[in-house]
């Protein structure tokens, strides 16, 4: 049997809970993991990648340095952890440019600078490409995990929904983004937002983003409930890009690499969470609810499960 046959996600459930404690602050195959640790948690995530599979046309060391330190900081986010330092892993062939190397950790020193932690080192090997590991760890008060019961309110936070699928599209179809700064920012930038932890304690369940919205919402599925989608956010610039709203839904379900967050509000608290969240500045889009059942559906059409996938 190879990797390939069972694919990515059976793989993970097997791995995920070799040497996992028992009465962990997050189960196993959580966005992180972590320890009890006095009255709190410490949160610890790790995500590697090769710098040509996540280098969009336009992108640089420093971009990728960047994106490695927000996708950490993603799921150390939506746990309600508040990063307080990274490590970064490096893999670079012996004919690369010092520059070259010198900018990727630039890059995740200023993510991990805008983010109010540090870089605290790393390792540096030789590679047949140039590969990236980064690991970040802060405290959680209240780790959320991935939860959702019937009648919760699904809702996605922040704005980059839509505009990374948007860039990932004009990569491949080797799109200008001149015109579309917006989308540009959001996937050369995607900083995970600090503001998410102004929601400690209101929330039931949150899940990282970044394999695409509609795999994200196929594990909200997973946790036991049926998801209801009844809107989704259609930025003018994603719409202008995309050319209609069908083909804008598209980018907003089958993107990927947002580093956004998906929140279940249990309905006695969403006056709560809108409150907190207009106060911190973060955008929240009411997207729908999640009932008793399984699957995932727009408007009673069911979503297909497709997403990024290693395997
Ligand atoms: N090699 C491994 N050994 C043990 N557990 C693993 C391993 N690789 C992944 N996992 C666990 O499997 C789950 C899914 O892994 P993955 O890194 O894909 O998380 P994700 O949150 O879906 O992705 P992302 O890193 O893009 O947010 C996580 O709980 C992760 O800790
Ligand atoms: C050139 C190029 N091709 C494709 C993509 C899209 N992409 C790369 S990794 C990933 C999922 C998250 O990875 P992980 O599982 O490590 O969190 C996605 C959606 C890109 N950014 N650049
Ligand atoms: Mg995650």
């Amino acid at each position: 049997m190879r990797l390939r046959d069972i694919g990515e996600r059976a793989l993970l459930k097997g791995l995920a809970p070799l040497g996992y404690p028992e009465g962990a602050p997050l189960p196993p195959g959580d966005d992180a993991g972590g320890v009890w640790v006095g009255e709190g948690a410490w949160l610890l995530k790790t995500d590697g990648f090769l710098y040509r599979e996540v280098a969009l046309k336009g992108m640089g060391p420093f971009e990728v340095g960047f994106r490695g330190v927000a996708a950490t900081a993603s799921d150390l986010l939506a746990k309600m952890a508040r990063p307080l330092g990274f490590t970064l892993g490096l893999f670079l062939p012996e004919d690369l440019e010092v520059d070259f190397a010198r900018r990727l950790v630039e890059g995740a020193a200023e993510a991990a600078r805008r983010l109010g932690a540090f870089l605290l080192g790393g390792d540096t090997n030789r590679g047949p490409e140039v590969a990236l590991t980064v690991s970040g760890f802060g405290p959680a008060r209240a780790p959320l995990p991935r939860k959702a019961l019937p009648g919760d309110l699904l809702y996605l936070a922040g704005d980059r929904w839509g505009r990374v699928g948007a860039a990932i599209r004009a990569h491949y179809q080797g799109r200008a983004l001149e015109a579309f700064p917006l989308i540009r920012e959001a996937a050369f930038y995607p900083l995970p937002r600090l503001e998410l932890l102004a929601l400690e304690g209101l929330l039931r369940g949150a899940l990282d983003s970044s394999d695409g919205l509609a795999e994200t919402l196929w594990q909200v599925s997973e946790l036991g409930v049926r998801v209801d989608l009844e809107a989704l956010p259609l930025h003018p610039d994603v719409l202008a890009f995309a050319g209609g709203e069908e083909e804008a839904r598209a980018l907003v379900l089958y993107g990927g690499e947002e580093f956004e967050a998906v929140l279940l509000v249990p309905p006695d608290r969403e006056s709560e969470v809108l409150a907190r969240a207009e106060g911190a500045g973060l955008p929240l889009f009411r997207a729908g609810r999640v009932g008793e059942g399984e699957g995932v559906y727009f408007r009673g059409e069911p979503v297909p499960r497709q997403g990024y996938t290693h395997f």
